[in-house]
């Protein structure tokens, strides 16, 4: 397998809306850490030639800071400010980004994603150009359409994932196109200049934390991995 510079655009630029908790959820405890501490320890620890760039609101830069200082060995880490939309986020941590780099942009609030997904995309990305993690739908869904309601078929739809992977040249200049509201992620950005996006499978626990259940349900995963109740690594 051919070797390519990698770096993880980590987005966590936003200011979590519907956790209703006065510290942004990126930075809420999660078995004794930030919950953005765990999503950088994933990709520091998934390949020792990562290179991190953290896009996080300006305000909080001396608290990334602290947070930073927890790591041994330091990860190579850029930190740069958010935007106004996840996509303005995404778009200022691109500028960091070189030629010849595989991509991944990963939801700072994801902080379960496996070295296994890390992997695995890196593969995909170099072989398809982009790799999308998705997973399964266990739930039955309906189309709402005005008053009326109507049953779809469950297996035509995924449920979408990060850490999204692509290739330099393919990304950096799909993030060239003017803001569109329908990019809530990046494989919608490409798939605007006429690619298709390769997907891949991501995994159940890779869950990205917006409500406080969510929160609950990643501190048991945590404690689960590793067999102690905090869950820290
Ligand atoms: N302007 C923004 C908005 C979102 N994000 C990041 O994108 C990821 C996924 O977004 P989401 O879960 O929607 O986070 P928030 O926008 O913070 O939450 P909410 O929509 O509830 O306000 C998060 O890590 C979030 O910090 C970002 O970097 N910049
Ligand atoms: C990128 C994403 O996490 C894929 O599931 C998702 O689209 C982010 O959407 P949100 O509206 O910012 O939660």
């Amino acid at each position: 397998m051919q070797q390519r510079k990698k770096t993880a655009i980590i987005v966590a630029g936003g200011s979590g809306t519907r956790m209703k908790s006065a510290v942004p959820k990126q930075f809420m405890d999660l078995a004794g850490r930030p919950v953005l501490y765990h999503t950088i320890r994933a990709f520091a620890d998934a390949y020792t030639d990562m290179e991190v760039v953290l896009v996080v609101p300006e305000a909080h830069f001396n608290e990334v800071r602290g947070l930073l200082a927890d790591f041994t060995p330091l990860p190579t880490i850029t930190l740069v400010k958010g935007g106004e939309t996840r996509f303005h986020s995404v778009r200022n941590g691109l500028q960091q980004v070189t030629v010849d780099t595989v991509v991944f942009v990963h939801d700072g609030v994801r902080p379960l994603v496996s070295t296994t997904l890390i992997h695995t995309c890196y593969e995909a990305a170099l072989q398809y150009g982009s790799a999308i993690p998705v997973i399964d739908m266990k739930d039955s869904i309906r189309e709402i359409t005005g008053e009326k309601n109507a049953a779809v078929d469950r297996d035509r739809y995924k449920i979408i994932q990060t850490p999204q992977t692509f290739l330099s040249d393919l990304i950096l200049p799909a993030f060239d196109l003017p803001y569109n509201p329908l990019f809530t992620d990046e494989a919608t950005v490409v798939e605007h200049l006429g690619h298709t996006v390769h997907l891949v499978p991501g995994e159940e626990a890779n869950i990205k934390i917006t409500r406080p259940l969510d929160l609950t349900i990643a501190a048991a995963l945590l404690a689960d991995r590793s067999g102690e109740p905090s869950g820290i690594r």
